[in-house]
């Protein structure tokens, strides 16, 4: 895979035209649109519909966590719409996970081969370490607490996790090569850091091993949207290569 087709841009807008204007600006420099709780809850499914009506791929990003058939169902209701990926909460439990898997298997039919991917959400990227002791309670490092994350996601049967750059290689020895890494708290040296509180740059991030990266203002607030895409593109290209040697 290209790196471009490695680029999730997140669509976090109040309304369907600015949504779609981001699409027309970056759509041949990206390979998925992120539609999130922003975008979702003020324009409905409507927008992932059209943006996939489009020919582009939507990571719907909406965090399940919920109690198990709450979170099977929904993970049936949006596989059925026909997104490539949604997120469920790995704080949530093996059972939430084990039947937000189900319920995706059982939108495509016993029989059929595909679906979305499950992401395991581990800890958010805004989370410091200090921010996850002594405010959200968990004992142990963001390492730690990540990994386990990712071992629990992948025992239930889920397909990958979102995580931090900062945690692809711990993630990575324990999980295997194959379990995907979607990774927002991307930063290049050029753009501001906002509310992320574990980054690296695309390149570190491509280089580091991550399956795919999620940017969101860097691109969606920047004067010249496509341009930053292409630039964000070319360090992705230059980490990947590095990677792979
Ligand atoms: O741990 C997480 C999980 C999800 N996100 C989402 O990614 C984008 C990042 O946007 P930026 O503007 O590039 O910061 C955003 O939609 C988040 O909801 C995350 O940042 N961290």
């Amino acid at each position: 895979m290209e790196a471009k087709d490695r680029l999730i841009v997140a669509l976090d807008v109040d309304t369907r035209d600015e949504a779609m204007a981001i699409v027309r600006d970056v759509g041949e420099r990206c390979g998925l649109f992120k539609v999130g709780m922003q975008l979702h809850n003020s324009a409905g499914f409507a927008v992932t519909e059209e943006i996939m009506s489009m020919g582009y791929p939507v990571f719907l990003d909406l965090k399940f966590h919920d109690i198990p058939n709450t979170v099977g169902k929904a993970a049936s209701v949006v596989s059925r719409r026909g997104v490539n990926m949604f997120t469920v909460h790995g704080a949530g439990g093996g059972e939430m996970l084990r039947r937000a898997v189900q319920g995706a298997r059982e939108a495509q039919g016993a029989e059929a081969e595909g679906g979305p991917l499950v992401l395991a959400i581990t800890v958010l990227t805004s989370i410091s370490q200090g921010v996850l002791n002594d405010e959200v309670g968990l004992p142990g490092s963001v390492e730690e607490n990540v990994v386990r994350f990712a071992r629990l996601a992948q025992s239930a049967g889920v397909q990958g996790v979102v995580a931090s750059p900062q945690e692809i290689g711990p993630i990575r020895s324990v999980c295997g090569d194959d379990f995907v890494i979607v990774t927002p708290g991307v930063r290049p040296d050029w753009a501001a850091t906002n509310d992320q509180a574990r980054v690296m740059t695309p390149a570190e991030a491509m280089e580091a091993g991550a399956s795919y990266l999620v940017v969101g203002r860097p691109i969606t607030a920047a004067p010249d949207r496509a341009e930053a895409a292409r630039r964000i593109v070319e360090e992705m290209a230059e980490g990947l290569a590095r990677r792979k040697k």
